[in-house]
């Protein structure tokens, strides 16, 4: 079997041990003779670094490991790179919170004035590295999680359309996981769902199991009652109690469409006064981030360093991201695996903008990805998605022109801000604190 060389962008990520984690466990369907990491911090980096290439030596000494801040070192010589970047780090995203929760508007990472802050210093960080990807290994792929991935696979689609790029989300995933426990199965690919939306904004039509049984009254029955809660006695971290209140939330967005299953993120378009009544200005969730997984990732990889090994304890392998192998093996063995992806509708939605960047199942293969027809959508998603798509398709507007106009329009038409002169107020502040990371408008 043909082995790769795979690159992880953003190499400082705290998701980055446990991706590696990850790899080294699907070694059996992904061989792998490299894994170099990447990033434009080499303090932050480092740390990280010295832990994996202690646990790549250990768990697997043939895989050629290198850890560079050099844009031409790090993307030569590679098949695949995962890119999981957050530009402006944790500082930034404390900002994009806190700022609108000033004004009683959401503070959320990738929805609101946070996404769309996020997402005008997303875009350049994403064509940088697909730049550097195209000149030294013009064969490879870059599968980006990178957030806000709407948007940066809108500016993608625009910037860059001939790039071979895939951008994908674990909510979708972990939701599904979820629905299997609820349900009683070994794992979510003994599910066949039908799904449509935007990115962190979509609905599950139908799910059925192999042999055809439709699952949707079980599951309706118990995220009516719970959400997506499957039992409340695994939710015992504190760190991760906004995730539990999330997964309670599905149960009122299914009570005001109980047609479909949703994605936990249209909490933040459709309950709006909720989220900031339940929102601490001063505590957010990037501070439950800094105080929760970014301490223990990187204590335990300053451990790893000090012990020059690694206890199997210290870190979680990140299990549900091996839809990234599950991607990465339909591209490179063409197995036409239906996966869900973020991907332009060319009327996959057929009642839906065509440039649309929507997020439908799609078949992977050695050429890429092909949406499947999700047929016509009701007026009630229509309309979100179309507002939505809108706020997005003006974001990267705004960054292709510069133009202050198309940005205060984007946050005037998000679902999550009351008006044009509330969004005028956060866009000023957003500009002040994004000085250096976004391009000047006018
Ligand atoms: N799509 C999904 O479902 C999904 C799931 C989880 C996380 N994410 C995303 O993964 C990313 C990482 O999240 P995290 O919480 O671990 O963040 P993090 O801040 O710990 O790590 C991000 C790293 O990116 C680096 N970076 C920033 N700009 C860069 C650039 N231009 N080039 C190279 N490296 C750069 C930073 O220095 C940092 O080390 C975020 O974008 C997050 O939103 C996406
Ligand atoms: O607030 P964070 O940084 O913990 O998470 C933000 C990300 O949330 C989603 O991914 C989640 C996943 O859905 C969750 O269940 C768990 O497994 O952790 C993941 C990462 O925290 C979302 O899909 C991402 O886009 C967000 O970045
Ligand atoms: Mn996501």
């Amino acid at each position: 079997m043909k082995k790769y060389s795979v690159l992880i962008v953003g190499g400082g990520s705290t998701y980055t041990p446990g991706m590696v984690l990850m790899l080294l466990s699907q070694l059996d369907r992904f061989p792998l003779r490299k894994i170099k990491l990447y990033d434009n911090d080499p303090e932050r980096q480092e740390v990280i670094a010295r832990a994996c290439e202690i646990i790549i030596h250990e768990k697997a000494p043939e895989i050629e490991f290198l850890a560079s801040t050099n844009p031409e070192e790090a993307y030569t010589d590679i098949d695949f790179a995962m890119a999981q970047i957050r530009v402006g780090k944790y500082a930034m995203r404390e900002l994009d919170e806190k700022i609108p929760l000033k004004y009683d508007v959401v503070g959320q990472e990738t929805c609101g004035p946070g996404g769309i802050a996020y997402g005008m210093r997303s875009i350049g960080g994403i064509l940088e590295n697909l730049d550097y990807m195209e000149k030294y290994s013009p064969n490879a792929w870059m599968l980006n999680y990178s957030n806000p991935a709407a948007i940066v696979a809108e500016a993608t689609r625009r910037l860059r359309p001939n790039s071979k790029i895939i951008n994908i989300c674990d909510m979708p995933i972990e939701l599904e996981n979820h629905m299997a426990t609820i349900l009683g199965l070994k794992s979510r690919k003994e599910m066949d769902v039908r799904y449509f939306g935007l990115n962190h904004f979509g609905w599950w039509t139908e799910i059925h199991d192999k042999a055809g049984n439709d699952l949707m009254p079980r599951l309706k029955e118990h995220v009516r009652k719970y959400g997506y809660v499957e039992d409340e006695s695994l939710y015992t971290d504190p760190k991760r109690d906004s995730w539990h209140a999330t997964y309670q939330k599905a149960r009122d967005i299914l009570e005001l469409d109980d047609a479909y299953l949703p994605n936990t993120y249209l909490k933040y378009y459709l309950f709006q006064d909720y989220v900031v009544k339940h929102s601490d200005k001063n505590y957010t969730r990037t501070n439950e981030v800094m105080d929760g997984r970014e301490k223990d990732v990187f204590t335990a990889c300053r451990k790893v360093a000090e012990d020059g090994h690694c206890h199997d304890d210290l870190f979680d392998v990140d299990n549900h991201a091996t839809f990234i192998v599950d991607l990465a093996t339909g591209i490179a063995n063409n197995t036409h695996e239906r996966m869900l992806l973020i991907t332009e509708n060319k009327g996959a939605i057929a009642n839906f903008d065509p440039t649309a960047m929507v997020e439908v199942p799609c078949l992977v293969g050695k050429n890429g990805i092909e949406p499947l027809a999700m047929g016509e959508i009701p007026q009630f998603q229509k309309g979100l998605m179309e507002q939505q798509v809108s706020v997005e398709k003006l974001v990267v507007d705004a960054w292709i022109t510069g133009s202050y106009h198309k940005l205060w329009q984007a946050l005037t038409l998000s679902k999550t801000v009351p008006s044009a002169t509330v969004a005028k107020q956060i866009l000023d502040e957003l500009i002040e604190a994004n000085k250096g990371y976004w391009p000047e408008l006018k």
